[in-house]
């Protein structure tokens, strides 16, 4: 099956290798505005596929969405990242015409592509390309919650002394600094409660870490991550291709599920191959249920931004 990643930069073309690298798909078509950097990239990562052992096929294409066509998954990474000292939220009058107009390419090849959207800020993009698109709204999938988690195992693990292996947990809510939710109450090594080994202190400090995730790594890096991106993203492609109904906090649009409507926002839910098969109603604590609520106010405020 085909998979198409618009934005060739950092995180595309992380994207693209890890989709590559785990073999199941058929190709992958990388799409950039920059004339030459798609079709170069793609030429880059398929040399490697002697040596890594795959057997997808990545093209690139400067703007030509004709060879996108019948793609059953499309990545939105086309748009600029933030610099140090940036919010997400600042992005979005440069990243939201990109993503509209990418949006309509995209659907006008693929009308039945699920799009899964990363460029920032990623809930209020996911927000527009459902205002967009006139994709149902299962199709429709903003990554953040996958990346978030995965940064909060990585602090778990650290506080634990673990391996991540032996950790579990979950980031709902919103994909900012301030809006991200670690379900500390949750979270588990081998199935034990992580309060039954770290003091106080050391969950103010996961939870704190966890949200600045990605703030930390711009202030190091000079520019956002990409490899643990695109390692993410991949998770949701391959859940989705190979229908494997996995269970990932995933920006979805909300229609009364957790108090919420008319708004995208990282909740649990099952990915399979028609997308979003279902969203997962947990039981959120009082604290956290409040904190949810805060995140949606704070989206809202920045999709009031928009312009369709
Ligand atoms: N949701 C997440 O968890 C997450 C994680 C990492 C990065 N991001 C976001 O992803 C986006 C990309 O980050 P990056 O580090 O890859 O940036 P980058 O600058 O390395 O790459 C972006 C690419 O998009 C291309 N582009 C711009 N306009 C385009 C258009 N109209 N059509 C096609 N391509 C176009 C650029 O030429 C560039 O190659 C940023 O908005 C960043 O904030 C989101
Ligand atoms: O931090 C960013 O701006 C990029 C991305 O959203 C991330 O979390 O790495």
């Amino acid at each position: 099956m085909k998979v198409t990643v618009v934005g060739a930069g950092a995180v595309g073309a992380s994207c693209a290798e890890y989709i590559a690298m785990k073999n199941f798909a058929s190709e992958v078509v990388l799409v950039d505005i920059k004339e030459g950097f798609a079709e170069g990239k793609a030429m880059d990562l398929m040399q490697t596929a002697s040596l890594n052992g795959f057997d997808t096929k990545i093209t690139g294409t400067t703007g030509d969405y004709a060879k996108t066509a019948g793609s059953k998954v499309a990545v939105i990474t086309s748009g600029i990242p933030r610099k140090p000292g940036m919010t997400r939220e600042e992005l979005i009058g440069i990243n939201a015409g990109i993503v509209k107009d990418v949006t309509e390419n995209l659907v006008k090849h693929s009308p039945d592509v699920i799009i899964i959207v990363v460029s920032n800020p990623m809930d209020t993009m996911a927000y527009l390309v459902h205002k967009t698109s006139g994709l149902p709204k299962e199709k429709i999938i903003g990554m953040g919650g996958a990346l978030d988690s995965a940064r909060f195992k990585y602090r778990l693990a650290e506080a634990l002394e673990s391996p991540i292996s032996d950790v579990d947990g979950m980031v709902i809510a919103a994909h900012s600094d301030t809006g991200m939710l670690p379900l500390y109450s949750k979270a588990t090594r081998n199935g034990v409660p992580v309060s039954e080994f770290l003091s106080e202190e050391q969950k103010a400090s996961v939870i704190e870490e966890t949200k600045v995730g990605g703030a930390t790594l711009t202030k190091l890096l000079g520019t956002s991550a990409w490899y643990a991106p695109g390692a993410a993203v991949s998770v949701m492609v391959q859940a989705i291709l190979c229908d494997q109904k996995k269970m990932i906090p995933c920006s979805v649009m909300l229609d009364g599920e957790y108090g919420q409507s008319d708004i995208c926002l990282g909740v649990p839910t099952i990915i399979g191959k028609d997308g979003i098969e279902s969203i997962v109603n947990i039981t959120l604590t009082a604290e956290e249920q409040l904190k949810f609520a805060e995140a949606a106010k704070a989206v809202k405020e920045v999709n009031g931004d928009l312009k369709f």
